[in-house]
């Protein structure tokens, strides 16, 4: 008998009622699901794990990548080696044994540790490098699952992720730490070896290791911003945190006071929300990493399904930590024709080789729009910084590509990562058919030509629809509009989170001068004049917009045809209720009128055609 099945008998022979439980497989872990939604799981949230094993992969490369870089430059300057100075954690959880047994699992865990000192600035050699026992060996990856539930995902990064040493994985619900417990046997040796399960508080628990993980991961019911500042204690010098945040409504500005309160930004509506809602986690995120001299830099930070997820690593350094006002902005949004203006918090300037911070110059905007003449809204502030390293998500992209069967929602995320990693010569209208040998001509004369992913330095959207909608006109098509955009000279690329979302460096005046040359060929019907569009075409384009078709305007992913965005995964899929909670018919919308009758609504298979809310097509419309 293998394993998993010895494991299966064992635990259906303890359980009262083995009918009670259904096996659930997701990548190579098992779960042992009760019927009565008592612990939570979500089937849908496949791509945040897949996303999230990618990452761990990367990182465990890259980490091993920058251990070596810092062991050679040691060496060269003939550095002695450290001997082995990780601080080994204090507390019941490393007498987590071998063969599974529960000494320390479902402990309610006390404060273990008194708090540290003042951080200090990072050394070159960051904490997630500290070394094994041999010297210059690098230690295992430690990471903490702190709102863990079923288990599911603990299971997952221990049996897939090769190079980590431990998960831990904690809840504060009973019923999910049994379950987790349940699971982790269920799971065989590998799982029992690595995986920990305790009952805790999770920001108690956070609070008393500090700087202790290379990975910490948030996935909590809606928002994680009661989690965010202990997570961010938590998590070693270089190491990462990874955070979920559900609560769309509240981020994407349904009640602007509310995400105020828990972010401390202002949502602002409109197409790029989701966007804008990955910008307040992150900015959220560094306001409380700076409490702590630390601050983050963004690996790749996504909107899938129904959340946000993002991917940062955390470093501590007093200075760099002077630099958190440059990276955020605050959003002026015409009420009017929607037209956006970011404002920074701060700039530098520098005199006699030193830099001084100072305020933003302000305002950014008149009191009216100089398009259309309404108002603004202000929201935010928001990270205005890059949310992706480029090189992660190229370097993500090569692995879940080269096993594409290890990862069940392989469709999926590397949809997302192709979008993210996609890139197009800019302000080159290229004559010739061969683009792979001008793209090589090109580098060979330029050197380095910079090729431009989903645009890094561009923090929001524009969205033909709303610039069409404003004008009351007929819509270019994608293509057309991006040509005419490359051929004013600015830079234009898609975005990984809404399908008609167009990133641009071009301002606002040169995009209306687009639309105006393009109404002058596609003429509107008359308007009354106070209309924002009527305001905006009254005026004269101040540039002729060449509307020729420019080579790099089909992204890579359009030109090879690789789907970009993809259907909704399940029917009435989204966020689940919380764990236990009796489904009623007012949850019908939500969930399916089948979950009302007593079924789980995760049993509710077929995809469905007709809803398409967040996704929208499976590729944009050019
Ligand atoms: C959305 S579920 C986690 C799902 C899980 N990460 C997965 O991938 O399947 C959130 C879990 O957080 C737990 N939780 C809520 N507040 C907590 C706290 N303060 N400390 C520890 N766990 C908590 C809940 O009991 C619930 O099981
Ligand atoms: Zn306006």
């Amino acid at each position: 008998m293998g394993e998993a099945a010895m494991a299966q008998k064992s635990v259906k022979n303890s359980s009262s009622d083995p009918n009670d439980f259904k096996v659930i497989k997701e990548g190579e872990a098992e779960i042992l699901m009760l019927a009565n939604n008592e612990v939570f799981f979500n089937k849908t949230q496949v791509n945040n794990r897949d996303m999230s094993i990618a990452v761990l992969r990367t990182f465990i490369s890259k980490r091993t990548a920058e251990h070596e870089a810092m062991m050679a430059k040691k060496m060269k300057r003939g550095q002695r080696l450290p001997l082995d100075e990780r601080v080994e954690p204090a507390i019941e959880m490393e007498e987590a044994t071998a063969d599974g047994s529960e000494k320390s699992n479902g402990e309610c865990i006390e404060p273990a540790k008194p708090p540290q000192d003042e951080p200090t600035n990072v050394s070159e050699e960051s904490s997630t490098m500290r070394e094994g026992k041999g010297r210059g060996e690098i230690k295992p990856l430690r990471v903490l699952e702190a709102l863990a539930a079923s288990g599911l995902r603990a299971l997952r990064y221990a049996r897939e992720v090769e190079g980590i040493g431990q998960v831990v994985a904690l809840d504060n619900d009973k019923a999910s730490v049994e379950a987790c417990q349940r699971n982790i046997k269920f799971n065989g040796t590998i799982a029992c070896e690595k995986v920990q399960s305790h009952l805790a508080d999770a920001r108690i628990f956070m609070l008393t290791h500090l700087k202790e993980f290379d990975v910490v991961d948030l996935d909590p019911y809606g928002s994680p911003s009661v989690f965010l500042d202990s997570a961010v204690q938590s998590v070693v010098d270089g190491g990462i945190l990874m955070c979920t945040a559900t609560d769309m409504a509240v981020l994407c500005g349904g009640n602007g006071e509310v995400c105020y309160s828990k972010y401390g930004s202002y949502p602002l509506r409109g197409k790029y929300c989701h966007e804008m809602a990955l910008r307040i986690l992150l900015a959220s995120i560094e306001s409380h990493a700076n409490r702590y001299k630390r601050y983050i830099v963004p690996i790749i930070s996504v909107q899938m399904d129904f959340y946000v997820r993002v991917f940062v690593r955390i470093y501590t350094s007093a200075s760099e930590m002077k630099n958190t006002p440059l990276k955020l902005s605050y959003v002026y949004q015409c009420i009017g024709c929607d037209s956006f203006h970011l404002q920074a918090l701060a700039r530098t300037v520098s005199k006699n080789n030193s830099i001084r911070y100072m305020p933003g110059f302000a305002p950014a905007v008149p009191q009216e729009c100089s398009h259309c003449g309404k108002k603004f809204n202000m929201g935010g502030p928001i990270w205005s910084a890059p949310i992706h390293d480029q090189e992660w998500v190229s370097s993500m992209l090569a692995d879940v590509n080269s096993m594409k069967d290890r990862y069940p929602a392989y469709d999926r995320i590397s949809a997302v990562l192709t979008t993210i990693s996609e890139y197009r010569l800019f302000g080159i209208v290229v004559m010739f058919s061969c683009y792979a040998a001008i793209h090589g001509a090109i580098t060979l004369l330029c050197g380095p030509l910079k090729l431009d992913a989903e645009l890094p330095d561009v923090p929001l959207f524009l969205s033909l629809h709303n610039l069409c909608a404003t004008l009351k006109c007929t819509s270019p098509s994608a293509v057309i509009f991006r040509s005419a955009v490359i051929n004013a000279g600015y830079r234009i690329s898609v975005t990984h989170v809404y399908p008609l979302g167009l990133k641009s460096d071009a301002p606002m005046d040169v995009i209306w001068d687009i639309m105006r040359c393009w109404v002058e060929n596609h003429p509107v019907k008359a308007q009354p004049s106070d209309q924002p569009g009527s305001v905006i075409l009254a005026k004269k384009s101040t540039l002729k917009a060449n509307f020729a078709r420019a080579v790099a305007s089909l992204s890579k992913g359009q030109a090879k045809k690789v789907a970009r965005f993809l259907p909704n995964p399940e029917r009435h899929w989204g966020p689940k209720p919380r764990a236990g909670r009796q489904i009623k018919s007012k949850h019908a919308s939500l969930l399916g009128p089948q979950a009302v009758n007593g079924c789980n609504s995760h049993e509710a298979d077929e995809p469905d055609a007709k809803r398409h809310k967040v996704d929208e097509p499976a590729t944009a419309s050019e």
